[in-house]
């Protein structure tokens, strides 16, 4: 007679075995560098339309191959650096880089080659400023936003800097130099990092102050700078995000998504204020999960909204 192993033993040796596949995923980041494209996407097909020519394309294609290649090496090279902080934190300490899994010579060198593969075949195939544009990107946010996260609160404004660049990049390979549209999609990313960011803090703070990583809710436990932060951006995210439209970039029916949007962003930033409270740890977890999962799936409603009504037409 053959006994079946119990389940949940089965389920953790399986999700523990790591291939040279899962950990190049792993450094990779797919989630963020998939929301980073995204964006980009968006900026790509806003200009393209500008331009009156269809976003499909392989110009499109190279674009978008190329900005992932470079987000996949940024995000590597930001594990090579974290190596001992992110071994630190639970969320982060399966992770290749942190658990040893590879080398600091590999991580280094996979990183800095898709660094500059991306940005060289960015340079071939679309055009310099976009190159230029990437690879600085990729410099904000190794050398500059990671090195900070152990030194300054600033940190986070600091890092919202690269985090807002690909839409207006996507723009740029569409039309080859930076327009008002480029600099609005930048500040509607600038601000919607905030309250995700937030709630992340928020969410993870035992494990920023086990690494002696700077955020908001580490420096300030009572949470309210953290709930006033996210509060504030998620106030003018309602005006930042109606900046196409005045531009004419997209229609007045996006114009009403965006608001609705808005409203349900702020709704949820309004729920996340109760960390103030002397809430329950798992109801105060919920509310800021619950902030995080809605940043995430805002951010890609507004923009196929944007894109669905660009320049005043409708799409269906
Ligand atoms: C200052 C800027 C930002 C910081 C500090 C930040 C930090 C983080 C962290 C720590 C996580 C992991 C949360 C977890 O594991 O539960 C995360 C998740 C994520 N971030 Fe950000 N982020 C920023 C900006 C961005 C930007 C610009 C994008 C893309 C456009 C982005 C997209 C995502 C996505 C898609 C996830 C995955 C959420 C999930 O797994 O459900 N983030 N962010
Ligand atoms: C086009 C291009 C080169 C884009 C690169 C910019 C990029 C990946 C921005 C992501 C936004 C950001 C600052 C995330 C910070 O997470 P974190 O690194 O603090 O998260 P962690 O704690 O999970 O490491």
């Amino acid at each position: 007679m053959v006994t079946a192993a119990p389940i949940p033993d089965a389920r953790a040796s399986v999700t523990r075995r790591s291939t040279i596949v899962t950990d190049y995923l792993e450094l990779f980041k797919p989630r963020v560098t998939l929301m980073v494209i995204i964006t980009a996407a968006a900026g790509f097909y806003l200009g393209s339309l500008r331009s009156g020519i269809s976003p499909l394309n392989l110009q499109f294609v190279w674009a978008m191959v190329g900005m992932a290649i470079v987000t996949a090496g940024s995000s590597t090279l930001n594990q090579v650096l974290e190596r001992r902080t992110d071994a630190l934190m639970p969320r982060t300490q399966s992770r290749p880089m942190a658990a040893k899994r590879l080398s600091l010579a590999h991580g280094l060198v996979i990183g800095l080659l898709c660094i500059a593969l991306g940005s060289v075949l960015l340079a071939v195939t679309t055009n310099l400023i976009t190159s230029m544009l990437t690879l600085l990107t990729a410099i904000g946010y190794v050398a500059i936003y990671t090195p900070l996260k152990r030194m300054s609160m600033a940190a986070t404004f600091v890092g919202a800097f690269p985090g807002a660049l690909p839409p207006l990049i996507g723009w740029t390979a569409a039309r080859g130099f930076i327009e008002w549209p480029a600099v609005a999609l930048f500040a509607i990313l600038f601000v919607w990092q905030f309250p995700h960011f937030e709630a992340i803090g928020w969410l993870y703070r035992a494990d920023y102050a086990r690494a002696g990583i700077l955020v908001t809710a580490v420096a300030k436990p009572d949470g309210r700078a953290t709930a006033a932060q996210a509060l504030f951006y998620a106030v003018l995210m309602i005006p930042a995000s109606l900046w196409p439209v005045w531009l004419g970039t997209s229609g007045w029916a996006y114009g009403a998504a965006a608001i609705i949007l808005g409203l349900v962003y702020l709704y949820t930033t309004l729920r996340f204020t109760r960390i103030t409270r002397d809430l329950p740890p798992a109801e105060s977890r919920k509310i800021a999960r619950d902030l995080l999962k809605v940043s995430v799936i805002y951010l890609p409603l507004l923009l196929a909204a944007m894109m669905l009504n660009a320049h005043g037409r409708i799409f269906f």
